[in-house]
């Protein structure tokens, strides 16, 4: 199936209700499991992300699909190795492609029984849970931080807790800080030296949450605005004071005349005067998941930019530096490649390369439908193949979209 999505107007206004995070959702989903929370949390994200992770903790046989959810996939394995019994788990096709072996290797040096069904160092899973034993553990922190989050929402319930020191340039550090804070608020202390974590032994203490609005996912909004030449977008809900690292956006987006004032119900965003930067350099180190959102909108915007920060974008949902080369190709923009975790871009449009309507496809990953659609807004029509991709994070998009007025048709 595809979707033609055309924007019916330069201007767009209205009231969004995001989705919650499913990087919250998932964590407090595993923490509410360890600590048998007779609370359940409120405003869980309806991702399929979350509810795979959700199905799983509450269902009744040892053998788990989680699709295509790495935080799912990596914090269940860490999760199910302390609870004793036999358990597989397994995912899709690229689930198969990204790797976990630092986890596991990390949970077998913890007493765990952990072994690969098909390739060594990937999905899926044989684990023999048993009682775990912290020391100190030795882990790279360049791959994923998800393999450190996992362990990190462990390591109060193992005997001795746990000691992490981190080797090499450490990723997504800001979903680390997310996964320590929230523990944080469920009672646990923790110490954080230069690159060591500490976390000793302790219990959780149960309680009530209520999950924020996913900062990811707004940033499709704030491209939207940027690329509007007029509007007014409410975003319920969203707090500039938030837990997550993508937050950082707000700023990012002053330059780019998209201006974010909080409001008691949500954040408004509106256009400021602000002429546009020459070149925009960001570091994506912090904030992976919105390099999409920032490439697709300087493509449309004309602006030629030099990203870096990106060398784990090889290994998400598709290899995002591929898809969004092939992708943005089919506007006429040639973005390089310059070194390995960079991206670039000279400004030039190739009119031999550009397409009249480009069909988007989006490689399984949502972000890719998620990021390019609100390119319509610089006057593109585009086709978004496999356009319910958005599910894992963002079930709603489509009717968000259809909401302030873009018209979405299935070919
Ligand atoms: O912990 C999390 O919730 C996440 C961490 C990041 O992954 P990496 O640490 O693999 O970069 C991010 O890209 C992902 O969408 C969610
Ligand atoms: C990378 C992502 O998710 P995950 O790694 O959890 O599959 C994402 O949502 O962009």
């Amino acid at each position: 199936m595809k979707y033609q999505v055309t924007a019916t107007r330069t201007e767009i206004n209205g009231c969004i209700n995001l989705p919650a995070s499913k990087s919250i959702s998932n964590r407090v989903l595993i923490i509410n499991a360890l600590c048998y929370n007779p609370y359940v949390a409120k405003n869980l994200s309806d991702s399929d992300d979350t509810r795979v992770l959700e199905q799983a903790l509450f269902s009744n046989s040892n053998k788990f699909d989680i699709g295509h959810a790495g935080t799912a996939m990596r914090f269940l394995t860490a999760f199910l190795s302390k609870i004793v019994g036999e358990w597989e788990i397994t995912g899709s096709e690229r689930m198969k492609q990204r790797p976990i072996g630092i986890l596991v290797d990390a949970l077998n040096e913890l007493g765990a029984r952990i072994e690969y069904i098909e390739k060594d160092g990937f999905p899926p899973l044989k684990i023999f849970g048993s009682h775990l034993k912290g020391k100190t553990l030795e882990l790279d922190g360049s791959i994923s931080s998800q393999y450190i989050s996992a362990l990190l929402l462990i390591a109060p319930t193992i005997e001795n807790g746990l000691t992490l020191a981190l080797k090499g340039e450490i990723t997504s550090r800001s979903y680390i800080e997310l996964t320590l804070k929230l523990m944080a608020r469920f009672g646990i202390q923790y110490k954080w030296e230069g690159n060591t974590i500490t976390v000793p032994e302790q219990n959780y203490l149960p309680g009530e949450f209520t999950v924020e609005a996913d900062w990811s996912g707004a940033s499709y909004w704030y491209q939207m605005l940027a690329l509007a030449e007029k509007g007014e977008i409410l975003l319920e809900n969203l707090q500039i004071d938030s837990l997550q690292g993508d937050a950082n956006i707000a700023g990012w987006f002053k330059q780019l005349g998209v201006q974010s004032t909080q409001k008691s119900d949500g954040i408004l965003l509106s256009k400021s005067t602000s002429s546009l930067p020459a070149k925009l350099e960001f570091d994506f180190i912090e904030n992976p998941d919105v390099a999409q959102t920032m490439a697709c909108l300087c493509v449309a915007k004309k602006i030629p930019f030099y990203f870096s920060g990106l060398k784990t974008l090889k290994i998400k949902e598709t290899d995002r530096i591929a898809a969004l080369q092939n992708e943005l190709k089919k506007f006429g923009a040639t973005v390089t490649e310059p070194a390995h975790g960079e991206l670039a871009w000279d400004g030039t449009i190739d009119a031999s390369t550009a397409e009249k309507i480009p069909i988007i496809k989006t490689y399984h990953d949502h972000r890719m439908a998620l990021a390019f659609a609100p390119m319509v807004l610089a006057g593109y029509n585009l086709d978004i193949e496999d356009p319910m991709v958005v599910t894992k994070s963002y079930p709603s998009f489509w009717e968000d979209l259809k909401q302030v007025g873009f018209a979405v048709k299935v070919l």
